[in-house]
C-alpha cells in the first residue's frame, strides 16, 4: 500500500482551493460542476497530481491512502443513520469536493441507478437491522472481499473513499491479485469464462427508494442468469482481478472451476491486510488490481459512527454511454 502524507502547506493549498470553490461548486452532482472540478484538481499540489498519477499508471501498489487533510468535525455534526438521509446542503461538502478533485485526476466519477438511488456520492455509514448484511452499511459481519461491483461488465476502474471520521478503527481489509499463492493449473482456469458472479446486495430493488424501476429488470436477470466471466484476465503473471466469491457460482458440474475459485479464496483470505481509515485519509482502490473488505465492528447508532463518502470512477465514460440516457447523465440504468 502506498501512503502520501501531505505536508502543512499541501493541506493550506487544498484548503484555499476549496475557501474559494465550494461555493460556486455546488451542487457537485451536475455535469457542469463535475467538468469545473476536473480542471481546478490541476491547482492541487503537484506532488499529490504526481502522486495519483504514478497511481494510474500501475507504478505503484493498488491502494494509496492521502493523509493530512483535517476534517472540521464540528461542522460536520452527526453521522446520518441512513444513506438516505443526506441532507440538501451536506455538511460534507468541502471533502465530497475534495474527493471529485482527486478523483478527476484519475478517472471519471459515474453512478448506478440501481445504488443508493441513483446518487453519485454514496454514504457508507453502519445502518440499523443491516448489521449481519453483505452490504457497505452493515457492521457486525465480516464483510468478505470483493471487487466493487464485480458482476457488472461495467464496474469501475477505481473505488475512492474520504474517510470523515472512524472513532474505533475499524478496519477496511485489501488484498492484491497480483502476488497469490496458487496451486499449479488454477491459474489458467480462472482466466477461463466459467464462472458466474451474481449482483450484490446494495444494487437489489429492496435496497432503493424505487424498487419499481426499470433497471431493477436488468438487474433481476443478471441475478437469475449471470454470464459466465473469466474470475483473473490479463498478463498471467500479474492478472487482473474480478471477483466477489460470496454472489459467485460456477455451473452445476465444473469441479475444476469450483477447486480453482476454492484456491482463489484460500490464497486471497491469507493475503488480505487491514488497512484503517481515519479522518481525513483520502483512499483510492484500483478495482482491477486489488479486493476490498471490512472487519466487522460494533456499530454505536448514536451519531458518533465510522462515516465514508464514496465514489466510483471510470477510466472511459464512452463504455457505458448506451447504459445511460444522456450523454450529461452520470447513473448507468
Ligand atoms: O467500509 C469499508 O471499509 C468498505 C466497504 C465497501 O466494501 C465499499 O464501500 O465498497
Ligand atoms: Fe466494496
Amino acid at each position: 500500500m502506498d501512503r502520501l502524507q501531505l505536508e502543512h502547506s499541501e493541506v493550506d493549498q487544498v484548503n484555499r482551493l476549496l475557501d474559494r470553490h465550494a461555493d460556486e461548486l455546488w451542487p457537485l452532482d451536475t455535469e457542469e460542476a463535475l467538468h469545473r472540478a476536473a480542471v481546478l484538481a490541476h491547482q492541487l499540489p503537484e506532488r499529490t497530481q504526481d502522486r495519483v498519477a504514478a497511481f494510474r499508471l500501475e507504478q505503484t501498489s493498488g491502494v494509496l491512502c492521502i493523509s493530512g487533510y483535517k476534517v472540521d468535525q464540528d461542522r460536520l455534526g452527526p453521522t446520518p443513520s441512513h444513506w438516505r438521509d443526506r441532507p440538501d446542503r451536506s455538511p460534507a461538502h468541502r471533502e465530497e469536493l475534495a474527493l471529485v478533485m482527486l478523483g478527476s485526476l484519475l478517472g471519471h466519477p459515474f453512478a448506478w441507478a440501481t445504488q443508493q438511488d441513483g446518487r453519485l456520492i454514496h454514504d457508507v455509514v453502519p445502518i440499523k437491522g443491516h448489521e449481519h448484511e453483505q452490504l457497505g452499511s452493515s457492521s457486525e459481519a465480516l464483510l468478505t472481499w470483493h471487487t466493487e461491483d464485480a458482476f457488472h461488465p461495467l464496474r469501475g476502474d477505481y473505488l475512492t473513499f474520504a474517510c470523515l471520521r472512524n472513532p474505533y478503527a475499524a478496519a477496511t481489509t485489501v488484498g492484491y491479485a497480483d502476488h497469490l499463492d496458487l496451486p499449479d493449473g488454477a491459474r489458467e482456469v480462472l482466466m477461463q469464462e466459467r464462472f458466474g458472479i451474481r449482483p450484490d446486495e446494495s444494487h437489489l430493488a429492496k435496497n432503493n427508494s424505487e424498487p419499481g424501476m426499470d433497471a431493477f429488470d436488468d438487474i433481476n436477470e443478471m441475478q437469475r442468469n449471470p454470464d459466465l466471466v473469466a474470475v483473473l484476465f490479463g498478463d498471467p503473471a500479474q492478472p487482473y482481478i474480478r471477483a466477489d466469491p460470496y454472489f459467485m457460482i460456477v455451473p452445476d458440474g465444473d469441479q475444476e472451476a469450483q477447486w480453482a475459485l476454492d484456491a482463489l479464496v484460500k490464497a486471497m483470505d491469507n493475503a488480505m491486510f487491514d488497512m484503517v481509515l481515519d479522518g481525513g485519509d483520502f483512499c483510492f482502490i484500483d478495482n482491477y488490481r486489488v479486493v476490498h473488505g471490512r472487519k466487522p465492528f460494533t456499530p454505536r447508532h448514536d451519531g458518533t459512527d465510522r462515516w465514508l463518502k464514496r465514489i466510483n470512477l471510470t477510466l472511459d465514460l464512452r463504455k457505458s454511454r448506451s447504459a445511460r440516457p444522456v450523454a450529461a447523465v452520470r447513473a448507468i440504468h
